[in-house]
């Protein structure tokens, strides 16, 4: 049979196929071809009547997390909090970038506006309109129906910091989930997120996991290169610089950098462009082995 992993659980691979979930695990062989299976994966499984089934095949993936491990994710809801913890532009466009270059659909929630005075709603707008090339939600109400005009059949992720709301606005999406939420200085003082089991929910014709928080976010496996790739809104842009590999850096008669000056692009994901460049231009060449 064909199916879709929704949960794993210590060696234990649930598997729904035809509206039936199957419990399963992995053969031997998976371990020796050093494949993990994720939730989110395609695969072929021996269901069992009495005892558990077998995990046949796994299908290729479109793309995989590793927090959470999740595989073939559509979407991600990234929950960035306004205050508590206090907004990072930096942190955001990590995600970002990590979502644009594993061909993931990034949707923006901004938590705990609640917390705003007038004086700094206002000055949030600016914010807002520095990614307004992807889809921005203040109001859960309206992130829930975008979410079910546009996806159909997909998986999807909920990231964000410890502590940005997360929990609190899954809990909005089915109440039935009665996920644990808890206070912001309790969790950040830990230090350490808390490890729930890897699960997809059903939700409106779509999957969702959500996912433990965390306090920084590394880029990995990106080429400094193609990072330029991975900010949609320099895209209308960077035709036109006057070299054809411009990195937008140091380069004159560049676009982008003309855009930022127009004000076109926000100067806050240029600074955060440069930023990873530089960390990313800076990580040591790794050399692969020859074979020969
Ligand atoms: N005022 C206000 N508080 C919120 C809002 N959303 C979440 N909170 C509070 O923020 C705290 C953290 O919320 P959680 O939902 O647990 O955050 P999380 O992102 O799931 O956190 P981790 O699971 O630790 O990653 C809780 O005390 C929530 O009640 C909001 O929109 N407004
Ligand atoms: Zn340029």
């Amino acid at each position: 049979m064909k199916g879709l992993i929704l949960q794993s659980l210590s060696g234990y691979y649930d598997v729904l196929a035809s509206d039936v979930i199957y419990r399963t695990r992995a053969r031997g062989n998976f371990r020796k071809r050093r494949i993990i299976p994720l939730v989110g994966d395609q695969v072929e499984f021996k269901p069992a009547s009495l005892k558990e089934g077998y995990l046949l095949e796994i299908f290729a993936r479109k793309n995989s997390l590793v927090r959470p491990p999740v595989a073939n994710v559509d979407a991600a809801i990234v929950v960035v909090s306004c205050q508590q913890p206090a907004f990072s532009a930096n942190l955001l466009d990590r995600q970002l970038v990590m979502l644009e270059a594993q061909k993931i659909k990034p949707v923006i929630y901004f938590s705990k506006q609640d917390l705003l005075s007038d004086q700094e709603l206002k000055n949030f707008t600016k914010v807002f309109i520095a990614y307004a090339c992807y889809p921005v939600f203040e109001d859960s109400v309206k992130l829930q129906e975008y979410l079910q005009r546009q996806l159909k059949q997909q998986v999807l992720v909920v990231m964000g910091q410890t502590g940005a709301g997360k929990s609190t606005l899954l809990n909005k999406f089915d109440p039935t989930w009665n996920l644990t939420t808890r206070e912001v200085s309790k969790a950040l003082s830990r230090g350490k997120h808390t490890t729930r089991k890897v699960a997809l929910m059903a939700w409106k014709g779509n999957y969702i996991a959500d996912t433990p928080g965390f306090s920084s976010f590394e880029l990995k496996n990106l080429d400094s290169q193609n990072l330029r790739q991975l900010f949609p809104d320099f895209w209308p842009f960077q035709s036109n610089c006057k070299f054809r590999g411009c990195l937008h850096q140091n380069e004159p008669a560049c676009a982008v950098k003309a855009a930022v000056a127009a004000k076109k692009i926000a100067a806050s994901r240029y600074q955060s462009y440069l930023q990873f460049l530089e960390e990313l231009q800076q990580k040591k060449p790794k050399y692969n082995r020859r074979k020969d």
